[in-house]
């Protein structure tokens, strides 16, 4: 079967770089791809989408934007590639390295013992009554989850279960201290926790079962 990100890509990539188990074939880290606007880019879309959020537009206005949205993705179909070499997901030195589907979060400290960031939820996060939507929540758990596994076991690992206990309001738009770390593992099995602080107040808890893939495994 072919994914979709092949369906769509319009520029040829290299064969080596070409998928052969897990996410990724290794673990890609570039602070080059995409060029050095490509922060600027991503950060320019999350704001579009946090005015998406709360705008009200009139049915000519909400025209306009069509138009020019239309137009901005016409020049990147120019340009796709296949999933292993875009930039999202790779680029270290931009938030949640670039991946724009992800709460964008910074990496304070990262190894074997765990993963600290800080992580904003933005407006369009929004849940209601002005706080995050829990699943946004868990997207940044299980991410970061994702990398205390990988850091602990030096490969990839995929989500087998991720609970979440929300214990006050995750406020958006303020930088707030995630950690998760491998609690133990059992062979392929990784147990990981982690919590979410704004300041001293605990807005979330997690924890999961990772599980270490076998070589080509996707
Ligand atoms: C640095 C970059 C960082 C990037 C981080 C990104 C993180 C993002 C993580 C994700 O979101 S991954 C996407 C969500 N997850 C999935 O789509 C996984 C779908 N499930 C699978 O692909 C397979 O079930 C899986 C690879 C997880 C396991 O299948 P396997 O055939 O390799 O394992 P197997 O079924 O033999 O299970 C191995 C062990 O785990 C146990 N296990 C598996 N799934 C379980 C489960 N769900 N709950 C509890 N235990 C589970 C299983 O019982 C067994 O235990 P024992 O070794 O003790 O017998």
């Amino acid at each position: 079967m072919t994914g979709a990100s092949e369906q769509a890509q319009s520029v040829q990539t290299d064969d080596a770089a070409q998928h052969t188990g897990g996410f990724r074939a290794s673990f890609d880290v570039t602070t080059e791809r995409g060029g050095q606007s490509y922060g600027e880019m991503v950060e320019q879309v999350r704001t579009f989408m946090d005015k998406v959020r709360y705008a009200s537009p009139t049915p000519d206005l909400a025209d306009e934007v069509i138009d020019d949205l239309k137009k901005l993705n016409a020049k990147l179909d120019t340009m796709l590639v296949d999933e292993w070499t875009s930039p999202s997901g790779t680029r270290i030195d931009l938030p949640s390295r670039g991946n724009i589907t992800l709460p964008p979060y910074e990496i304070l400290d990262g190894g074997p013992e765990g993963v600290e960031a800080t992580v904003t939820f933005r407006r369009f996060h929004l849940g209601g009554n002005g706080v995050a939507h829990g699943g946004h929540v868990a997207i940044a758990f299980d991410d970061l989850g994702g990398m205390a596994a990988a850091l602990k076991l030096g490969g990839v690992a995929r989500t087998g279960y991720l609970t979440v206990h929300y214990r006050s309001l995750t406020p958006l738009e303020t930088p707030l201290a995630i950690r998760t770390w491998v609690e133990r593992f059992e062979g392929r099995k990784y147990f990981v926790r982690g919590t979410l602080y704004d300041g001293d107040r605990l807005c979330a808890e997690m924890e999961a079962l990772f599980i270490a893939l076998k070589p080509g495994q996707a």
